[in-house]
Order: C-alpha cells, then sequence, then structure tokens
C-alpha cells in the first residue's frame, strides 16, 4: 500500500487539504478560505454547505496537486475546529440552521444563569469545563428552542447533532456514520471525560435529547470509507481529532510535561498531563488529549479566542494592512516609547478570565500613534495573553515550569511575534520545520492506524526542529510590559 496519507484540516477560517508523504513531506496542498458571517455583535456563523463544498473543493485540489489520484491514497485523517455546532436533517444531511462558530457568544445569558443556579462545580467534575458559550452545548439548545419543530424532531430521532468533524463524516460516509472522537466530544459539554459517555444529567440539563449525539470513537478507529462517488473510489477514514489535539499530535508531544500552543485565528495551549487527570484551580481546563487505542491522555487547555484574527482585523476592519506578513516589520519600526496595549476582547476573553461580556479595548493611545503602533500592539498581545495561559498552567501543574514551548499555525511564520512571545515568557520557544502540525497529526493519526507511518516513538522521534527562539529582554523591561497589559486587562473585564 502507498504511505500516502490525506489531511483534512477543516479551521475557523479556511480548510485546508494536505497529501503527506510517508516521509511526512506535503505532496499536494489545496486551501480555500470561506465567508464568516456576523449577524449580530458577538454571533459568528458558519454556512455549513460552504464548509462542505470547501472540502470537496480542497480535497481534489490536493490531490490534482499532488498528480495522484484517490486510488493513491491509504487513508484520510480529519481534524476541525472545534465547538462549533451544526444540526442537520438526518434524511437529506442538509442543516437546519447555520453552524454556531465556537466564537459565538449567544448563549452567554444561559451559561451565567448556569453558573448563578450553582450547577458549574457539577459541569467541571465531570467535562473537565468551565461553563461558557465557547462550547457546543449551549449552542445546541439555542438552534433547538430557536428553529421551528426542531425540539420535537431532535427528540423523534429525525435530527443530528455533531461538530464540524462529525457533520464531515456524515456527508462524507454518504451518511452512512454519525460518529465523532473522543477529542470533539470533550468540547461539547456534555461529555464525561472520565466515563467516556455522554452525561445523561447534562444533557437533560441542557434539554439535548440524547437521539442527536453521535457515537463517540478512539481518534485512530474506523470511520468507514468516503463514498465513491465524491473522490472516485472509497478512501478509508481511519483518524479523526479536533485541531488542538491534533496538533499536539503532530506536534509529538507525546510525554506528560510537553506543551505546544498553536497561533491561527485564536490560541489555544496543550499540555500534556498523561494518564493523570489534573483539576485546574486557575480557570483553565481539562481536556482529552488524545484517545488511541482506548487509552485516554489528558491534557490542560488554555483557550484565547482572539490571536491571528487581531491580525486579520487590522487587515479587513481597520484597512491599516494589506496581508498579515507585513505586521512583523511594521512592529519592527514602531515607536519604542509609546506602550500601546490592544486587549482583543472582539468575542470576549478566554483563559484564564472566562468574561463572556468583555469586548475589545485598546489603552496608551497618544497623537503620535500610528499604524506601526497598532500592529506591534496586535502581535505582543498574544504573547502577553500566553504569558498569563502559563502561568496558570505553572500554578496547576508545577511540573510544566520546565517545559519548552513547541508553537505552529499560520502566525508562527511572524519571526517577530515568536521573539516577543520567547522574551514575554522568559523560556526558549522552538518552532519545527513542519508547520501544518494539525493536518500532520490527523494524518499520522490516520497513517499509523492503516499501517504505512510508525508508531507515536517512531513518529516522535522524526520530529525536527527549524528554530528555537530565545529570550533577549531584560528583566525590567519584561516587568514593565507584562504589568503594563495586565493593568489594560484589569480595565477590560467586566467582572473586576
Ligand atoms: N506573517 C504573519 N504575521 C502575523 N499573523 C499572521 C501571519 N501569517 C498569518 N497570520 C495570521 O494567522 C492566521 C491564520 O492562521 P491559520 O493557522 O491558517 O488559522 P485558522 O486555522 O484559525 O484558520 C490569520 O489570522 C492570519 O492573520
Ligand atoms: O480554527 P482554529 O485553528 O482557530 O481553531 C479553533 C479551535 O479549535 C476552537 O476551539
Amino acid at each position: 500500500m502507498s504511505g500516502y496519507v490525506l489531511a483534512i484540516d477543516q479551521g475557523t477560517t479556511s480548510t485546508r487539504a494536505i497529501v503527506f508523504d510517508d516521509g511526512f513531506r506535503t505532496k499536494g496542498v489545496a486551501q480555500q478560505e470561506f465567508p464568516q458571517h456576523f449577524p449580530h455583535s458577538g454571533w459568528v456563523e458558519h454556512d455549513p454547505e460552504d464548509i462542505w463544498n470547501s472540502v470537496l473543493a480542497t480535497v481534489r485540489g490536493a490531490l490534482a496537486d499532488a498528480s495522484l489520484s484517490a486510488s493513491d491514497i491509504a487513508a484520510i485523517g480529519i481534524t476541525n475546529q472545534r465547538e462549533t455546532t451544526v444540526v442537520w436533517d438526518r434524511d437529506t444531511g442538509k442543516a437546519i440552521h447555520n453552524a454556531i462558530v465556537w466564537q459565538d457568544r449567544r448563549t452567554s445569558d444561559v451559561c451565567r444563569r448556569m453558573v448563578s443556579d450553582g450547577v458549574e462545580k457539577e459541569i467541571t467534575a465531570k467535562t473537565g469545563l468551565i461553563v461558557d458559550p465557547y462550547f457546543s452545548g449551549t449552542k445546541i439548545a439555542w438552534i433547538l428552542d430557536h428553529v421551528d419543530g426542531a425540539r420535537q424532531r431532535a427528540e423523534a430521532g429525525k435530527l443530528a447533532f455533531g461538530t464540524v468533524d462529525a457533520f464531515l463524516l456524515f456527508r462524507l460516509t454518504g451518511g452512512r456514520l454519525h460518529a465523532t472522537d473522543a477529542t470533539n466530544a470533550s468540547r461539547t459539554m456534555l461529555f464525561d471525560i472520565s466515563a467516556n459517555d455522554w452525561d445523561d444529567g447534562l444533557l437533560k440539563l441542557l434539554g439535548v435529547p440524547r437521539a442527536m449525539m453521535p457515537q463517540v470513537r478512539d481518534c485512530d478507529a474506523d470511520f468507514g470509507t468516503s463514498d465513491p462517488t465524491l473522490f472516485g473510489v472509497a478512501i478509508p477514514i481511519l483518524g479523526m481529532a479536533g485541531d488542538q489535539h491534533a496538533a499536539t499530535l503532530g506536534q509529538a508531544c507525546f510525554k506528560p510535561g510537553m506543551l505546544k500552543s498553536t497561533y491561527g485565528t485564536g490560541c489555544f495551549a496543550v499540555l500534556n498531563t498523561g494518564a493523570e487527570r489534573v483539576a485546574s484551580n486557575n480557570r483553565l481546563l481539562t481536556t482529552i488529549a488524545y484517545r488511541i487505542a482506548g487509552k485516554t491522555t489528558f491534557a490542560l487547555e488554555g483557550s484565547i479566542f482572539v490571536a491571528g484574527a487581531a491580525v486579520q482585523w487590522l487587515r479587513d476592519g481597520l484597512k491599516l494592512i494589506d496581508k498579515a506578513a507585513i505586521t512583523g516589520p511594521m512592529a519592527t519600526r514602531a515607536d519604542p516609547d509609546q506602550e500601546v496595549y490592544l486587549v482583543p476582547a472582539f468575542t470576549g476573553l478566554g483563559a484564564p478570565w472566562w468574561d463572556a461580556e468583555a469586548r475589545g479595548a485598546i489603552f496608551g493611545l497618544s497623537r503620535k500613534t500610528g499604524p506601526d503602533e497598532f500592529a506591534r500592539a496586535a502581535l505582543e498581545a498574544v504573547c502577553y495573553q500566553t504569558a498569563d495561559l502559563l502561568a496558570a498552567m505553572k500554578k496547576d501543574w508545577p511540573a510544566a515550569g520546565d517545559t519548552v514551548l513547541r508553537v505552529d499555525g499560520g502566525m508562527v511564520a511572524s519571526d517577530y511575534t515568536m521573539q516577543c512571545l520567547a522574551d514575554v515568557l522568559n523560556a526558549p520557544v522552538d518552532r519545527p520545520v513542519v508547520l501544518e502540525t494539525t493536518a500532520l497529526g490527523a494524518a499520522w493519526l490516520a497513517g499509523q492506524k492503516a499501517g504505512v507511518w510508525p508508531d507515536m516513538e517512531g513518529f516522535a522521534a522524526r520530529w525536527r526542529l527549524e528554530r528555537q527562539f530565545t529570550p533577549q529582554m531584560d528583566a525590567v523591561t519584561r516587568g514593565r510590559k507584562l504589568s503594563g497589559w495586565a493593568d489594560a486587562v484589569k480595565r477590560t473585564l467586566t467582572q473586576r
């Protein structure tokens, strides 16, 4: 059998399909952006048909780019933006509402009520999560409450819920399989991560019928085969993981204490804690890093909603730049005497603050402030937020203090940002040769399951460093900048 594996990486702003060869090299790639819908302040939606069409187009594009046909592919691995919620009709496969995206805050009132009703402790004990509109549970309930007749149809088993992975799997298998994997399930606020099952108490609390929930499988389970009408032949689907979990795998963070942070639309730091389910006292999430061959590995996660999205805002909202890559040179030119802080709480603040009502703010403007200072503030904000996450991780799990940060995602192309990250963390930052670690992780799941790629150890041995960024900033400057940031966050939070 060939060693070619196809990864479908369905992200928040774009879909990528990548064909890797058995040396983990990219043989073919295709990427497509799709529209973002912002119907109200704090709401974010995707049209599931846009997502599906982008998957079809990019898979075909990646095969063409690789000069391969579907019969050359040993297996498919799927990875995806997590929490984003789709509810569809089982007979037609059509969604009954736009997908509600992970960044969407429309259920913040419901979440606030749940917290004041005192249910957060039970939810955290079962799911490892805190109560926040970020997760799928309240989004499903919102769709059932706002689409005519949806609740009855869901109870009658006519509707299916899935995060994007499950929706894509349903479509890819021609409607034959309604399943997800343990990592995606762990982001719904409905899944007991110790019992490894949907929790009836939580389903009842949120008013979500069990009949609409997908089966939950290992990340390297048999997920059926693609419908032969789609790509020419049936391709086995043998891997599935939420994108941050796939990146953890792609970065070979297999040992307890290993840490990766991915800088895409948002930023997500994931610390492998092994078989130990570490409870956070500092508002981090406990999540399933991966479940392979029936064995669960846990992680602590810090989730930041806006990282590269702040750069997109400079481009699309403020129209200060025409492409993301110029922010680094702009930041280098920025006036060192101006301390401008951007708190990009466009859709609230995530870990460790979890303030769904907060909105973005900028501090320290003067008549001299221009585009360069805005660019620097947007890039620095990502680094300061990572520093907040790592500080919380070290408090929860002191062993995290000794780890090196492995980074990936679109934003790590920015040398300025990576140097700034090493400076504010006062720790080395490792950028690997392969930056498409999310896709690589999904491909690895499928490739090793198909028997054409190496096992965990063999894969980890082939992780390669491209560049290590080491701290250059003096302690006084770092202290001043971090306290300026802390002050800016304090002034932005709605619950001080
Ligand atoms: N050179 C760069 N400097 C700063 N930001 C960048 C750079 N290149 C890409 N980005 C940002 O990275 C993000 C894209 O990363 P990607 O991993 O593709 O995101 P996602 O998977 O969330 O769609 C965008 O928000 C973009 O603004
Ligand atoms: O699409 P990304 O890479 O920004 O990742 C989205 C996350 O999975 C949301 O939890």
